[in-house]
């Protein structure tokens, strides 16, 4: 029987080999993984390399600094990125206790079949062979990893030093899997032998792989970090009621919205991304309309009347889903930033027009900088006369109120650490006054 070449047993080269491709492109490239993936990086490999790969790459980078910390005593001068990388790889399998001898031969056969990496191979052989003889209490002793530079400042400034460091210490780990229930999570919870957190979302520690979870067919939860699960509950969408989901895609917002009973229309940008929206309506059998525009085109006339509530949940930085796409902080530089904290203004603005008098914006970003969330909210509430912030509106089941600031909800990756923190996120209800709605 001959095995084709994605099914192949290969000791795991063609994973790693794939990890390392995911890694370059985000160290070397400036390109996210998800972007590395959507490009199709992955789609020779079977199921379970895809997974490997993934998994490899995601924990290199969220180990990054370590392992060059781990690697420095060994190396006198840095040698090209493909060969440190391949290093990173190889020093990190080996920091989590797997064979030594596996990844070295492994690596070693990886760099001698590559033109730039060829004449790396015994520097790579001699490094991991040596990086492996140290004893595993070194690795446990290392400091966590820290931010770079260019989002570190920006952080300390806004959050201060103690801070950034509990964030970077949730960061470093392998976060849990967060379910959004469609009907009862105690239920769920229970069904899945995880725990049920005080705002709703049921969180698993070890998930495995996600579509083999019971309740995944029948559609009876979706993924959704705990965080991220908030901005629909503080929107409160209630039966009957119109509600935009205005940056709609994939879509775990509009499932909460629409499994509340309101009427959705979805709304997104991205073609791409909204053949995931509707794959996870179909999946979940819940309902909404599903339009693909540009937000700032979507006018007041095909609102028919306005809407009872919107949802903003805006094109922004990431930098609060770091913990689960540690990629990020490599791939990106923040230069476009700017562009984005422009464009969620212009959001928030046409947003408030297409609202029904009475009407209210819940606004929200995954971001760690106040520039995409406190400071929008105070400048909206400048530009705006009348509008108002519905601090009230914040105060939902599982809120600590030491979260709900003078701007709005503000949650970091360090709020529930012990738990395996959240993503951070920034939400705020916003009312507008007579002349706004
Ligand atoms: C943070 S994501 C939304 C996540 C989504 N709300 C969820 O919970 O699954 C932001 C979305 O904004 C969309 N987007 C970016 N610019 C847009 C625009 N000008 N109009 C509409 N959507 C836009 C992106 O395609 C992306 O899907």
């Amino acid at each position: 029987m001959t095995q084709d070449r994605a099914t192949a047993p290969d000791d795991g080269i063609a994973a790693r080999r794939a990890a390392l491709h995911l890694i370059e492109q985000a160290t070397g490239g400036q390109r996210l993984m998800s972007e590395t993936i959507a490009a199709g990086a992955l789609e020779r490999l079977s199921p379970p390399d895809r997974a490997r790969a993934q998994r490899l790459a995601t924990q290199v980078l969220r180990q990054l600094p370590t392992a060059d910390r781990a690697l420095k005593p060994f190396l006198t001068k840095q040698p090209p990125l493909a060969v440190r990388n391949a290093l990173r790889l190889g020093a990190v399998e080996i920091m989590e206790g797997a064979a030594a001898h596996g990844v070295v031969n492994a690596m070693v056969q990886i760099m001698s079949k590559g033109k730039r990496t060829q004449s790396y191979k015994g520097l790579v052989n001699a490094v991991l062979r040596k990086l492996a003889e140290e004893p595993p209490e070194a690795w446990a002793r290392m400091p966590v990893p820290k931010l770079p530079n260019w989002l570190r400042g920006p952080m300390v400034e806004a959050w201060g030093r103690k801070s950034v460091e509990a964030m970077e210490a949730v960061q470093a780990m392998i976060p849990p899997l967060d379910l959004t229930p469609k009907g009862d999570g105690a239920a769920l919870a229970e069904a899945l032998g995880g725990d049920l957190l005080p705002t709703g979302s049921v969180r698993l520690r070890e998930a495995g792989q996600v579509s083999a979870l019971p309740g995944y067919d029948t559609g009876e939860w979706w993924v959704q970090d705990a965080a991220a699960a908030i901005a629909a509950r503080v929107l409160d969408a209630r039966p009957g009621e119109r509600v935009l989901d205005l940056c709609a895609a994939p879509g775990g917002k509009t499932m909460q919205l629409a499994a509340a009973g309101a009427q959705v229309t979805a709304l997104d940008l991205s073609e791409t991304r909204l053949g995931r929206l509707r794959e996870n309506l179909a999946r979940t059998g819940l309902g909404a309309e599903v339009v693909q525009a540009d937000a700032l085109e979507f006018d007041a006339s095909e609102a028919e009347g306005g809407f009872d509530a919107i949802l903003l949940d805006a094109p922004c930085s990431a930098t609060g889903t770091i913990r689960r796409h540690p990629d990020l902080p490599y791939a990106k530089d923040g230069s476009e930033f700017g562009a984005l904290i422009e464009l969620q203004a212009e959001m928030i603005d046409h947003a408030l027009t297409l609202l029904k008098p009475g009407g209210r914006l819940v606004f929200c970003t995954c971001s760690l900088l106040p520039d995409e969330g406190e400071v929008q909210v105070e400048e909206a509430l400048a530009r705006h006369e009348g509008l108002t912030n519905d601090l009230k509106a914040l105060a939902r089941p599982g809120i600590e109120p030491d979260w709900i600031a003078a701007e709005g909800l503000r949650l970091r990756p360090d709020f529930w650490a012990e738990r395996g923190g959240m993503d951070g996120f920034f939400i705020a209800c916003l009312r507008p006054g007579a002349r706004d709605g």
